[in-house]
């Protein structure tokens, strides 16, 4: 493997690469020859599942994607593992693979979290921040009262209803023949007394199961849920929105909300690079600048999803990087949105990042005006405040300028509930031609 240096390969590893063995003779069936000869002792042998995608550089390197599962037949060395997937063998950077846990389904296998994610639902912290936003909860109120009239003889289905709020706003201000109250989390066994104790029992029917698993005497007329994350989608509860939209809304049903955009403005973000960047220029008066790569690492990498934006600190007017049709979307289109912008940069200002948020509208039925609710800087403030994504360097813009470049979200196809940001940009000055700034940076969000 010469000039190393030349062609770097993708993935370098901690110790270089030709050292290691050629075992491509290996057969799987002497694994005991290979684990005698080069006992990595810390790790068990056993099925593992590749976190991302991995192209070889090498014939004896496996190409694999993410998602796939291998077995382990050698940890040669700590950086790089002989594996088998579908009777090919090959090396792959050991940082690549999961373990796949022996018991049944545990959570650090299970692709969509569930024990982790309905855990986070049983207890009342996150249903008591929800029904504390006001915005938020006065919005889907207000849908149901100007709507009440719409409703009467309705069936309702509310996905993911929680305490069940959503479900009670329906019966307590409309009359519809039923609201199906589902909810996948232990707090539905609250959500039952709730109904009880508030005499609602006769229109709210709580369902304790996950939506997919819905089985309905009938389909229903309005499909109706607060699914919304960060970044409008993480969590991908919406998922679950569309699955049941195609299994059980009637042709022609209401879908609430029934659109969703996604908002971004590029904008300064001065004391959050200060404070956790430039810091490192002189903390008590001494030099510790040379840990600054390292801060724009540790504190950079992944967006901040509870900024609160100072509309002072939008460099341009904001712009609409997707719209969603909750009609008419696919969940394949969920695998990978993307949007272009342009802004024109209104005053002098340094350039830190971007921020988003998002809005979603809730049809009226009889197509008088819709409501919407605006998550963003120019409206009353939300618990999911605003997704700041900070780039590594600050760029000094002027008015006149303009950013221009594409949002692309990549969902992640092994941890289902997470997605990827991918943000490229360019500063191109008024008078100029050429950008005089151009970059690129992927966010996680969260894995
Ligand atoms: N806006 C959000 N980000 N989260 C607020 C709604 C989430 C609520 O829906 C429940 N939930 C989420 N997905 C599902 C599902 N597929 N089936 C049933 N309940 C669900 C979850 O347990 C929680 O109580």
């Amino acid at each position: 493997h010469e000039n190393q240096d030349d062609n770097q390969c993708e993935y370098s590893p901690g110790e270089s690469y030709e050292q290691l063995p050629d075992i491509a003779c290996l057969e799987i069936s002497s694994t005991m020859d290979c684990m005698a000869q080069y006992p990595y002792e810390d790790y068990t042998y056993g099925e593992f599942v590749i976190m991302s995608d991995f192209v070889a550089t090498e014939e004896t390197q496996l190409s694999l994607s993410c998602g796939d599962r291998v077995v382990l037949l050698c940890a040669v060395t700590s950086d790089w593992w002989w594996v088998e997937h579908n009777g090919n063998c090959g090396y792959v950077p050991a940082s690549h693979l999961h373990r796949v846990s022996d018991e049944e389904d545990t959570e650090d296998d299970d692709p969509w979290q569930d024990e982790e994610y309905y855990g986070s639902y049983k207890t009342l912290k996150l249903h008591l921040e929800m029904l504390s936003d006001q915005p938020r909860t006065q919005t889907y109120r207000n849908v149901i009262l100007q709507n009440s009239a719409a409703l009467k003889g309705k069936r309702i289905l509310d996905l993911g209803c929680g305490t069940g709020i959503i479900s009670f706003f329906c019966a307590q201000m409309a009359q519809p023949e039923v609201v199906y109250a589902v909810e996948a989390s232990d707090i539905a066994e609250q959500t039952s007394r709730l109904v009880k104790e508030n005499a609602f029992s006769g229109i709210i029917k709580v369902i304790r199961q996950k939506a997919e698993d819905l089985k309905l005497p009938s389909k229903v007329d309005v499909l109706v849920s607060e699914w919304m994350g960060t970044c409008l989608v993480f969590e991908f509860m919406l998922e679950s929105v569309l699955q049941v939209r195609d299994l059980w809304l009637e042709e022609g049903g209401i879908m609430w909300p029934s659109t969703a955009s996604i908002h971004m403005v590029p904008c300064s973000a001065e004391k959050e690079y200060a404070t956790k960047v430039l810091f490192w220029d002189s903390p008590y008066g001494l030099d510790f600048r040379m840990l600054k790569p390292m801060a724009v690492q540790e504190f950079l990498s992944k967006p901040s999803p509870d900024y609160v934006l100072n509309t002072d600190d939008c460099l341009s007017e904001p712009c609409v990087l997707m719209n969603l049709n909750m009609k008419t979307l696919k969940i394949e289109e969920l695998e990978k949105m993307s949007g272009p912008f342009t802004f024109h940069v209104k005053r002098d200002g340094m350039f830190h990042g971007f921020t988003t948020w998002f809005s979603v509208e809730f049809q009226n039925i009889d197509n008088k005006e819709h409501v919407e609710l605006n998550t963003g800087p120019f409206n009353p403030l939300t618990h999911w405040k605003h997704t700041l994504f900070m780039l590594d360097e600050p760029i000094q813009t002027h008015r006149g300028d303009r950013i221009e470049g594409s949002v692309i979200f990549h969902r992640n196809p092994f941890w289902r509930r997470h997605l990827s940001v991918t943000l490229n940009w360019s500063v191109t000055e008024e008078s100029a031609t050429t950008a005089h700034s151009v970059g690129c940076k992927v966010f996680p969000i969260w894995r």
